[in-house]
Parts: structure tokens; sequence; C-alpha cells
């Protein structure tokens, strides 16, 4: 496991921000009734991704534009009303779940960039591979050129940066900072049970999260996050500017591992802690 590192980059001097507010949620979902089930507990990112495909596994286009349909048309507004028992939700619900797309690693995401339906808020490429900062800013210049205007990339770093062969989640965030990003998700490129905070440590963790802040960086805390790590982030990360500004979660919400369905009871137990 990597041990510690000191956050050797340069940091903007920290400024006056408003406190924090309530923590999003964004919830990893791999197709159309998933994606209804998520909107009906009220997740805020509706992250579509096949998780039995790695950590950033992309779905088909055809189930992009479902979910981008469903989003922009609820089923009341449409012929024959909901599709599923799992929709039942309120055009609220639906009109503030923000979509994101898993691209996928390098090149694959670079390939499938202009495919993103503009309707997504989100997507995310991962940089597996990218070993040096001049290819990290190529795969991302190349991502950007290619995907609508209107979708915003988010920076990913992974806590296991070895196993992906990328570097290191600090360089990788104070790239993304100079790079003009807005967002950065740090998950592990490893699904294998062991969570990004058991990678990190607490005090990488906590240095990340402030290295985020000074930064002005959103942050969003994946990879096998569980409940118990959200109900302990007062001890996990002491300094509350520098806790996530989102939880992203697949496997703490299914049954079973990360590939199994999503769980209406675990997304109950989230919603109830998170919303
Ligand atoms: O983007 C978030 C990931 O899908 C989280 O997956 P995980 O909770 O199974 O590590």
């Amino acid at each position: 496991m990597p041990t510690n590192a000191p956050c050797d980059e340069p940091v903007a001097a920290p400024e006056a921000r408003p406190e924090k507010s309530k923590p999003q949620w964004l919830v990893s979902v791999r197709n159309l009734a998933e994606a209804e089930l998520a909107v009906r507990f009220g997740v805020d990112i509706l992250d579509l991704k096949e998780p039995r495909r790695g950590p950033l596994a992309p779905v088909s286009a055809e189930v992009w534009h479902q979910v981008a349909d469903l989003v922009a048309r609820p089923p009341s507004h449409r012929d024959g009303g909901p599709q599923s028992s799992a929709a039942v939700f309120s055009a609220a619900q639906l009109s503030a779940a923000q979509l994101s797309a898993a691209l996928g690693e390098s090149a694959q995401a670079v390939a499938l960039a202009d495919r993103v339906p503009p309707r997504f808020a989100f997507a995310k490429a991962g940089p597996s591979g990218c070993e040096s900062e001049s290819q990290l800013r190529g795969l991302w210049d190349a991502v950007r050129e290619r995907m609508p205007a209107e979708v915003e990339l988010v920076a990913v770093a992974y806590a296991d940066h070895r196993a992906a062969g990328c570097m290191e989640a600090e360089r990788i965030m104070a790239l993304a900072a100079q790079g003009g990003f807005r967002r950065v998700l740090l998950d592990t490129f490893e699904k294998n049970g062991c969570s990004a905070i058991e990678v990190l440590g607490q005090t990488r963790l906590s240095q990340l999260g402030r290295l985020a802040h000074r930064q002005h960086l959103w942050w969003s805390l994946a990879g096998s996050i569980t409940l118990g790590h959200v109900q302990r982030v007062a001890e996990l990360v002491p300094e509350r500017d520098d806790r996530p500004d989102c939880y992203a979660v697949r496997g703490a919400v299914c049954d079973g591992d990360r590939t199994g369905a999503l769980c209406e009871a675990k997304m109950r137990q989230w919603q109830r802690t998170l919303r």
C-alpha cells in the first residue's frame, strides 16, 4: 500500500468561503431501471457506468440516451406513463438529478467523448496509463475537444495509482486545478473491497481534502465507501471545509458486491443519512 505522501504541489492562497453545504450523493447505475430507482431515492447525481467491467467502464450510448430522455421528459409526460413500478417519482426529483457518464480509461474515453448526449452535466475519463503530466493533459484535451461543450469533464484520481499506472492523486488534483477543472473524483482503480480511505490513510485523505479546498475544487469521494465512513467523516477529515462535497457509491448500495443489483433497503439507509 502507498505510504502517506506530502502535498508538495503549490497551492493557491486560501480565501474565505461560505461554510460547506450538505454533501451531494452520487450513485452509479447501469441501466434505465436502476436510474429510475436511484431518482426515487433523491440522488443528486446519476452516474452511468457498467460496474462489471472496471471502475469507470461505460454503458452503451443507447442507455445514455434512454436516461437523458427520462430526465428531460418524465414518464408521466409520455404515452403509457411510468415504465416500471420503480418509476414513482416527481418531476422535481428528475429535474434535480444531474447526469454523469463514465467514459472508460484513456483511449476508450477519447473514442466515446463525442457520443455523450449534451443533456449530461458531467463525464469522467480514467487516467490509467497516463504516467506523466503531458500524457494526462493530452488525454484531457482530446476528450474536451470531442465532447459537447455543455458537458463538464471531471478529473479522476485513483487512490491506488500504482495499480492504474498513473500519477498519484495529489499531482492529478494540482494539475486539474491548473487545467481549469472545477471537479475531481477520487476513486480506486481496483475494486477489491479495499476502500480509498484504507489505501490513502486518514492523514493523506485530509491533505487531499485540504488541497481540493484550497484549489476551489469540488471533490467527490468514491472507492468502496461505506455508510460507516460517511458517518465517521468528522473523525476521518476533522476540518469541515476539507470534507468531500459528494459521496459516490456503487458497491455499498448493491445486493452483494458492486456487480449486483441496486438494493432498495441500502438506498433507503443512505437516503436517511444524506438527504
Ligand atoms: O463513481 C463511483 C463509483 O461507482 C463507486 O463505486 P464503488 O462504491 O463500488 O467503489
